[in-house]
């Protein structure tokens, strides 16, 4: 991957260059990547972009094109610091979910910690990777909700919002549940499986249709599928692709199947079935595709659609119904002398007000059932006795408490760069996909419908807690002396 050491909000690079000027930039602080609320309505994300976000901190730097670049831009930056971004190398300790992990609001997907200089620099980024393939990962994996046993298809490359956008975007889609993808470079890089049917063009391109299925067919033999409504799915279609079907038996193989781009897909669907199963063409697979996304799937099927294959493009790719995440990236502790000051940011939102503090997710899961109780953010350096029940409780409604006996916690947050060295296996993309399966196992299906999910609890330890609540005393206080002394 080329160094995107620039691809960064202009305001990083100004606050870096103040830090430098103003001899702080080594300080070290820490920083915790989350979102807010879940897209979709869902009752869980799915986290994505974490292989993304390795390949870029790993090839950091700056190039001579940068620093020419910057040497031009009007803050006039001194040349001091132009040769210190040159000459400078990423070191700071970064901790993740794994891809595939859920992921519920307000817990850190991401903890970074180093020099601000440098922590400052990838917040546009990380939010960036994160955020796009996080969204589509979680849209995909609605997807298989409501299709759990049916091929899915990503079809969405020509409607992404630019190239890296289909690549990633159908990564994050396969590792959430997808079986294969038409983007043929995504196979290429990631090793997902292509598929692809044809378009209306071939068709178009011969003076009839039973013609260009047979070429079709001719061509690949093994793979073919038949998009059967160019002029006329019941008439036309349907009885060409049967006969080209029958042909193919007669040479010992088989039509792949046949593909509805319009039309009402569950009548045309249905009757497709018939007419393939009466030809003796059983195997025959019906793919199906047109502005699909997990409602209109939902309700094809309820209609008793035959589709065993759904292609989905637009509305899975570009996230249609939610097109932003919202993660954010926010600086919750700063180095002091040995130790690490929690820091915290107020908002008139309340919503917006910040965990203070250096902390790690674990997620609570009984021994009997294996099934997840809560997620519970600790600070760092606490250590939970286990074998202890444990008081869970709101972390508003503090009254709303819970007593979990027989647990164990798995630690969400793992360490991914040291010192600025990669110390993480990067797991397959594979292992990444099975990684997923388990984790949706760990859950209640109460938090995974797609309709009204429950409301998964995300709850801090009374430490993490009481840090808080101290701290947004403290400010408080010292605003309204402040306030007192100016008046
Ligand atoms: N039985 C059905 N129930 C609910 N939605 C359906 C059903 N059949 C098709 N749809 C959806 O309705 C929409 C149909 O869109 P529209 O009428 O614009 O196009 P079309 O029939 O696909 O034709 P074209 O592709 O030429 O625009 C698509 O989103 C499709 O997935
Ligand atoms: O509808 P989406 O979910 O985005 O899925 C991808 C769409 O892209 C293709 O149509 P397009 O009109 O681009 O080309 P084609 O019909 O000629 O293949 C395909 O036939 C699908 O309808
Ligand atoms: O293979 C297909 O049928 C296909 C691929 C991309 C977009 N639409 C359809």
């Amino acid at each position: 991957m080329e160094s995107l050491a620039l691809h960064t909000d202009k305001y990083q690079l100004n606050m870096m260059y103040a830090h430098w000027k103003n001899g702080t930039h080594l300080k070290k602080c820490v920083f915790d990547l989350y979102f807010r609320e879940l897209p979709f309505e869902n009752g869980f994300a799915v986290v994505a972009g974490l292989e993304q976000a390795i390949l870029y901190l790993s090839n950091l730097r700056f190039t001579e094109d940068d620093i020419r670049f910057l040497r031009e831009e009007e803050e006039q930056y001194d040349e001091a610091f132009l040769r210190a971004l040159k000459e400078w190398r990423f070191t700071s300790d970064v901790y993740a979910m794994p891809e595939g992990t859920l992921a519920f609001p307000n817990e850190p997907l991401m903890r970074v910690e180093g020099p601000i200089f440098e922590v400052q620099l990838i917040e546009t980024a990380l939010l960036n990777m994160i955020n796009y393939q996080t969204l589509i990962a979680t849209k995909a994996a609605r997807i298989r909700h409501i299709a759990p046993d049916d091929i899915l298809l990503e079809f969405g490359s020509r409607r992404a919002q630019e190239p890296e956008a289909a690549i990633w975007g159908t990564r994050a889609a396969y590792l959430a549940g997808f079986d294969a993808t038409s983007n043929v470079k995504a196979g290429q890089l990631f090793g997902i499986p292509c598929k692809g049917t044809h378009s209306h063009a071939w068709v178009q391109h011969f003076d009839d249709e039973l013609t260009s299925f047979r070429a079709f067919a001719e061509a690949l033999p093994d793979q073919t599928i038949l998009l059967v409504d160019t002029y006329n799915t019941i008439k036309s279609g349907l009885p060409h692709a049967i006969q080209i079907g029958k042909e193919l038996k007669k040479r010992g193989k088989t039509l792949q199947g046949i593909r509805i781009d319009s039309g009402d897909l569950a009548y045309l669907s249905k009757v497709a079935r018939k007419m393939l199963d009466e030809a003796g063409l059983t195997e025959t697979k019906i793919f199906a595709s047109s502005d699909l996304d997990e409602h209109t799937i939902l309700h094809l099927k309820s209609q008793g659609a035959a589709i065993d294959a759904w292609g989905v493009g637009t509305r899975l790719i570009t996230a249609y119904d939610q097109p932003a995440l919202g993660a954010v990236y926010k600086m919750v502790a700063i180095e002091d002398g040995e130790e690490w000051r929690p820091t915290i940011k107020i908002s008139s939102n309340p919503q917006k007000v910040t965990t203070p503090g250096r902390k790690t997710v674990y997620r609570v899961i009984d021994r009997k059932t294996q099934k997840a109780h809560a997620d519970l953010i600790a600070c760092v350096e606490e250590t939970i006795d286990t074998e202890k029940p444990l008081v869970l409780f709101h972390p508003v409604h503090t009254y709303r408490k819970k007593i979990v006996e027989n647990y164990y916690l798995e630690e969400l947050l793992q360490p991914i760069f040291r010192g600025g060295k990669l110390v993480y296996k990067r797991p397959n993309l594979e292992e990444v996909r099975e990684y997923h399966r388990k984790q949706l196992g760990q859950f209640w299906e109460e938090y995974l419908r797609n309709l009204n999910p429950q409301e998964y609890p995300v709850d801090l330890t009374e430490k993490v807690w009481q840090t808080k609540q101290d701290m947004l005393y403290t400010i408080a206080e010292k605003i309204r002396k402040e306030e007192k002394n100016l008046s």
